[in-house]
């Protein structure tokens, strides 16, 4: 049975894992790591030098490694980066270990939560609002295919985020805890 200790958030730049997902530790008084910040702890660098030296690919084998172990380490909310979901085995790990949280975000939104920050290599081009269309059209398919729940952080601050979050975690953990009453109750 899919385990629902782990809260895990995936979604676009700027949707607010970081933040959201840092709120939810306190709230749920659980470790929280954000998968940049564990690479940039692992590797000394930070992230905007790990592309420059190793380019995006070198970038990804990085963030699969780190949240491969990530994921076990249990109970635990993990905010990861907004191209996590591009690798399947990513996706996978994410789906079997916790409850994926998919904070879903509109690009005017984004533009205007990221514009500031110069921390994100793949936003430091010419027109950011087309890179994030572009990122969004590919990335969606992939965010929607392993969420349990969705939530739009473009409607909700940070905190009602994370009330909406509890909610639908609480609702999912009952219901796990049910069937595990169940099964054990038919195995006599
Ligand atoms: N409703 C909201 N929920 C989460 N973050 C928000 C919200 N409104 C504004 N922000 C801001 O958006 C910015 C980007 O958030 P961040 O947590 O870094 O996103 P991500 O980790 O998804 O890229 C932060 O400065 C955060 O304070
Ligand atoms: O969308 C992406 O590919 C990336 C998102 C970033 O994290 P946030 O989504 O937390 O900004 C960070 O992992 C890196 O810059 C690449
Ligand atoms: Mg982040």
């Amino acid at each position: 049975m899919k385990q629902v200790c782990n809260i895990f958030l995936i979604g676009p730049m700027g949707a607010g894992k970081t933040t959201i997902g840092r709120l939810l530790g306190k709230c749920l008084k659980m470790e929280f790591v954000d998968s940049d910040r564990e690479i940039e702890q692992r590797t000394g660098v930070d992230i905007p030098m790990i592309f420059e030296y190793e380019g995006e690919a070198g970038f990804r084998r990085r963030e699969a490694d780190t949240i491969a172990d990530l994921v076990r380490r249990v109970p635990i909310i993990l905010a990861t980066g907004g191209g996590s979901v591009l690798l399947q085995e990513n996706r996978a790990a994410l789906a079997a270990n916790g409850f994926v949280v998919y904070l879903k975000c509109s690009v005017d939104r984004q533009v205007e939560r990221t514009f500031k920050d110069s921390h994100r290599p793949l936003l430091q081009t010419e027109n950011p609002r087309q890179r994030l269309e572009q990122l969004m059209a590919t990335r969606e398919p992939l965010y929607r295919s392993v969420a349990d729940c969705t939530v739009d952080t473009g409607r909700y601050s940070s905190r009602q985020a994370v009330r909406e979050i509890l909610k639908a975690y609480n609702q999912a953990k009952r219901k796990t805890e049910k069937q595990d009453e169940d099964a054990q109750r038919r195995a006599g």
